[in-house]
């Protein structure tokens, strides 16, 4: 109780208690400097050197915290957060804002079939049955088909959903071999668990991502834009390196178009007159290439360091 007490004047931020998620998301919490002790079981963590408390909350409910108000930022999927904003008719936790894609946790959220089975298209699957965990989103997917076959043979545009959507918590591609489902709406990653299910996919509902996101009206909107910018700094950090190297002047031209930096390399004259050493951004998926482009136009002394942290504009 007596922590509930110290929430007044702290800016409130939910991560995921549990799952795919939440090891990224501390991460991210450690290389942004938000420093915090969260006690066994507890799902509050007070933030020992920023006006800022932890709430630890299932993925799928953030967004219906974060769009009650209460709580001003959060990180959860695209896919929960969509989620969330389907629900029909909107409620007023609905309208919460994405502030940053965080680029991990990619998945896609898809309608999924038995591979050998009659139905091969989403249309063969109106009126059947489907089970997910997504239902808003299925619902608004069958629904949008059924307006478009309805509208093709002149049918009530308006009539009720005939595809029926039933919402399971878990291990949702059981589903069809249980005789339950017809198709189901459910995340892939790899695509492992549909393959050892018997299922393929057919249609993507909704490509997902970490997101960071807030309430409409947050109640510091300074701090929610120092930690956007914090954790901006890590998630650049771990996109790029700094690659340092020497190069003959009369190369200079050349090695600038391989590392052309983020706004321009820095080149450092030596003692050497024909010889400069540039440093330069590379994106850490490229650095291999290019490493092997600049030896090839006879950089020597290349190297590549990791960055800690940065702030870029
Ligand atoms: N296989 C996956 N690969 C990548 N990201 C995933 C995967 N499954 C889920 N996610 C992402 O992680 C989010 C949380 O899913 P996860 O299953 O970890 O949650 P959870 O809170 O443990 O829920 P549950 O108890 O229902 O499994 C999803 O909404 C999605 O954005
Ligand atoms: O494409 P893949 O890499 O195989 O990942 C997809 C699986 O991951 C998620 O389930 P999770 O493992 O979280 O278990 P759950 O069924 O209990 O939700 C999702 O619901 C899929 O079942």
């Amino acid at each position: 109780m007596e922590l509930v007490n110290h929430l007044n004047d702290r800016l409130l931020f939910a991560v995921p208690k549990k799952g795919r998620l939440q090891q990224a998301c501390l991460d991210l919490l450690t290389g942004s400097d938000i420093q915090f002790h969260r006690h066994n079981r507890l799902d509050i963590a007070l933030v020992k050197n920023l006006p800022l408390a932890l709430v630890f909350l299932p993925a799928a409910d953030i967004p219906t915290f974060v769009g009650e108000g209460r709580v001003d930022l959060g990180i959860t999927g695209r896919d929960q957060v969509a989620e969330h904003e389907a629900i029909v008719p909107p409620t007023a936790t609905t309208g919460v804002e994405e502030i940053m894609d965080l680029e991990f946790g990619k998945c896609k959220l898809q309608v999924q079939v038995p591979e050998h089975g009659e139905i091969q298209t989403p249309e063969q699957l109106v009126g059947k049955n489907i089970v997910t965990s997504f239902t808003n989103l299925s619902e608004k997917y069958f629904r949008q088909l059924e307006q478009k076959a309805s509208q093709e043979d002149g049918a009530d545009a308006t009539a009720k959903l005939r595809t029926r959507i039933k919402f399971v918590g878990g291990s949702v591609e059981a589903a069809c071999a249980l005789g339950v489902a017809d198709g189901i709406v459910d995340l892939v990653e790899s695509g492992e668990t549909m393959r050892a299910a018997g299922l393929k996919a057919i249609d993507t509902v909704v490509e997902s991502t970490a997101v960071l996101i807030s309430s409409k009206h947050p109640s510091d909107p300074k701090l929610v834009n120092l930690i956007a910018t914090r954790i901006r700094g890590v998630i650049t950090a771990q996109k790029y390196v700094l690659c340092v190297y020497n190069v003959e002047r009369k190369n200079l031209a050349v090695a600038e178009t391989i590392t052309p930096g983020r706004r321009a390399p820095t080149i450092t004259g030596l003692e050497d007159k024909d010889w400069v050493s540039v440093s330069a951004m590379v994106a850490r998926k490229e650095l291999a290439t290019i490493m092997d482009q600049l030896s090839e136009i006879g950089a020597t002394d290349i190297f590549a360091t990791k960055l800690e942290n940065t702030r870029t504009s």
